[in-house]
């Protein structure tokens, strides 16, 4: 369990946009949170600790920010990572997911070959608001065979319902700090 104090240095560290990209949000900017290198290393240390003996094979990350955290977690955890990325990005065969944002909707992609069923899966990702981006990476793992049951987040926003739609796929949830009613 990483201490109460880190956890509110690196909460301390998020920038809020108002009305970014549209009116009425609240952006939770992670990129002021990796322009600290140590709230970066301690997110990262944070990140992963849950995750040591699990027998975790590889790690899922979503383009773009899923990338920073979704890497260094794996990297850490002496594992693979794989890129869920936004469609035309990936060279080889892949297969595909669409899903609603907050604020709008997307597709993502993953490479067939880059999973199969002896693979047990750490979804990583900065953020999550109403999980539809977490929920397409589920979709797109299981469909490839492969085990998940665990996401990590660096940040949560529990009012837009997320953590409550992974529970429902079966997924435990896991967020270093959470932003609920500010
Ligand atoms: O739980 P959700 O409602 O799906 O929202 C969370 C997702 O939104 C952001 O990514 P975004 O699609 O904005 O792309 P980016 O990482 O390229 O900025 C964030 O990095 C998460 O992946
Ligand atoms: N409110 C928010 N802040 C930052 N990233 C987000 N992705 C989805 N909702 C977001």
């Amino acid at each position: 369990m990483t201490d109460s104090k880190i956890l509110a240095e690196i909460k301390a560290s998020i920038k809020t946009i108002p009305d970014y990209p549209k009116a009425g949000i609240q952006f939770r900017d992670v990129t002021s949170l990796v322009e600290n290198g140590d709230a970066f290393a301690k997110s990262v240390d944070a990140l992963v600790e849950p995750y040591k003996n699990m027998g975790i094979t590889k790690v899922v990350g979503a383009e773009a920010r899923g990338f920073i955290f979704g890497a260094a977690v794996a990297n850490k955890l002496g594992c693979g990572f794989v890129l869920a990325r936004k469609p035309n990005k990936l060279p080889r065969e892949t297969i595909s997911q669409s899903y609603q944002l907050e604020y709008g909707e997307d597709e993502l992609h993953i490479h067939k070959d880059a999973l199969d069923e002896n693979d047990v899966i750490l979804l990583v990702d900065d953020l999550i608001a109403t999980g539809g981006t977490i929920e397409a990476s589920v979709k797109l793992v299981r469909s490839l065979g492969a085990k998940v049951n665990h996401a990590a987040f660096v940040i949560s926003l529990p009012d837009l319902g997320g953590e409550d739609k992974l529970k429902q796929l079966n997924i435990e949830p896991f967020s270093l700090v959470s932003f609920e009613g500010e």
